[in-house]
C-alpha cells in the first residue's frame, strides 16, 4: 500500500437552522466538502489551498476523524478514520496553527510526558524521538518552561515536537507559520523538509501563506467551494490561471504605448512602460521587436506572483 491518503467522491454536508421569523427556522444544508478525490503516496509533501471557507478544515477534521463523511470513500493508511480514530491517532500526528495541543499551564517537558504515556511509545523510541527534535527544533532551554510563557514561535515549535513523538506517518498541518517572524518560519520549513527527507513522513499541508508552499510543496492542491479546483504541480499553477508575465521597459524618452504583438501596454510611466504578454510565451520575440522599433534603454521581465494567479483562479471554473 503506497498511498497513505485515499479520498474518493468524498462529500460533507452540514445541516445548518436559520432563524427566519420570531417561531420559524429554515434548514439549508451547507456543502462543505462536494464530492472530493485524491491519492497521497507515502513520503509527499502536498501543499492544501483555497479561500476562507473553503473546505480546508473540513477535509482535515475528515482524515483525523472527527467528523464522518456524508458520502464517498476515505483511508488514511489503510483505515478508516472515523471508525478506527484510536487506531488512526498512532498513525497521524496534527498541527493546528491556531490552537495548543500543549498543556498550557505545564512546562513543556510535562507535555511529552504526557504524550509518553497516552501513546505508549516505547522509552528508547520516545527518548530518541524527543532528542532529535529538541535539537532539530531549538527546544532545549525552553523545556521546563510552561506553555502559556512561550512565544508563538516557541510554541509552534513545540506543538510540532508533540506531534512527531510517536512517529507517525502522516502529518497533518493546519498554518503551522501563521504569526511567525522570519526566522522561526525559516527553522519550521527547515526541519519539514529534514523530517521528510529523512524519514519519509507524508505531509498534508495547508496555508495561506504560499511561500511554505513555494518552499516546502513540490504538488499543491486547491480547493474552492468545497471542490477540488486544481491538482498538480505548483509551477503548472501560473499556466492553470492563464497567468501573466510583465516586461518592463525603459525608453530613451516618453512615448506612446508601445504596440507590440502579444502584449498589451498595461501602465505608463514617463518613458516607462509595463507590458503584460502571456506567462507560456517566450519574451524574446517581444523583445526583439521592441529593441528594433523603439529607443530602448533598459527592460526587465517580472514573473507572475502566485498570490495573483491562485486569486484568477478562485475566480474562474475548474480547471480540469
Ligand atoms: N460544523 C459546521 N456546521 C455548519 N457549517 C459548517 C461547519 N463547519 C464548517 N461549516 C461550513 O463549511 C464550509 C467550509 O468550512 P471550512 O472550515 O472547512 O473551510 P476552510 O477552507 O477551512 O476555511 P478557513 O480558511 O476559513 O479556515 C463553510 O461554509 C463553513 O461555514
Amino acid at each position: 500500500m503506497s498511498d497513505l491518503i485515499e479520498l474518493d467522491g468524498v462529500e460533507k454536508v452540514f445541516e445548518v437552522r436559520r432563524k427566519t421569523g420570531r417561531l420559524r427556522r429554515e434548514k439549508r444544508e451547507v456543502r462543505a466538502v462536494d464530492g472530493i478525490s485524491f491519492r497521497v503516496p507515502r513520503g509527499e509533501m502536498v501543499g492544501y489551498i483555497g479561500p476562507n471557507g473553503a473546505g480546508k478544515s473540513t477535509t482535515i477534521k475528515m482524515l483525523t476523524g472527527i467528523l464522518t463523511p456524508s458520502a464517498g470513500r476515505l483511508r488514511v493508511a489503510g483505515l478508516d478514520p472515523s471508525r478506527e480514530r484510536t487506531k488512526l491517532a498512532q498513525r497521524i500526528g496534527v498541527v493546528f496553527g491556531q490552537r495548543t495541543t500543549l498543556w498550557w499551564d505545564l512546562p513543556l517537558y510535562d507535555s511529552y510526558k504526557l504524550a509518553h504515556r497516552m501513546y505508549r511509545i516505547p522509552d528508547a523510541r520516545f527518548r530518541e524521538n524527543l532528542d532529535r527534535c529538541v535539537e532539530l527544533l531549538d527546544l532545549a532551554s525552553l523545556l521546563d518552561v510552561p506553555v502559556r510563557q512561550l512565544s508563538l514561535g516557541q510554541r509552534m515549535r513545540g506543538d510540532i515536537a508533540a506531534a512527531l513523538l510517536h512517529d507517525p506517518d502522516v502529518l497533518y498541518l493546519d498554518e503551522p507559520t501563521i504569526g511567525l517572524d522570519v526566522i522561526s518560519k525559516a527553522k519550521v520549513r527547515q526541519f519539514l523538509r529534514d523530517l521528510n527527507a529523512e524519514r519519509a513522513t507524508t505531509i498534508l499541508l495547508t496555508t495561506h501563506d504560499l511561500t511554505d508552499i513555494e518552499q516546502l510543496c513540490k504538488r499543491v492542491m486547491v480547493i474552492d467551494h468545497g471542490r477540488l479546483m486544481y491538482d498538480g504541480a505548483l509551477a503548472g499553477l501560473h499556466e492553470a490561471g492563464e497567468s501573466e508575465r510583465t516586461l518592463v521597459v525603459d525608453l530613451e524618452r516618453e512615448l506612446p504605448p508601445v504596440q507590440a504583438e502579444g502584449a498589451r501596454v498595461v501602465k505608463v510611466e514617463g518613458p516607462r512602460q509595463w507590458l503584460a504578454f502571456p506567462a507560456s510565451a517566450s519574451a524574446a520575440p517581444l523583445v526583439a521587436h521592441i529593441a528594433q522599433a523603439y529607443p530602448l534603454v533598459d527592460l526587465s521581465v517580472r514573473e507572475p506572483d502566485i498570490e495573483a494567479v491562485i486569486a484568477r483562479m478562485y475566480d474562474g471554473r475548474p480547471l480540469y
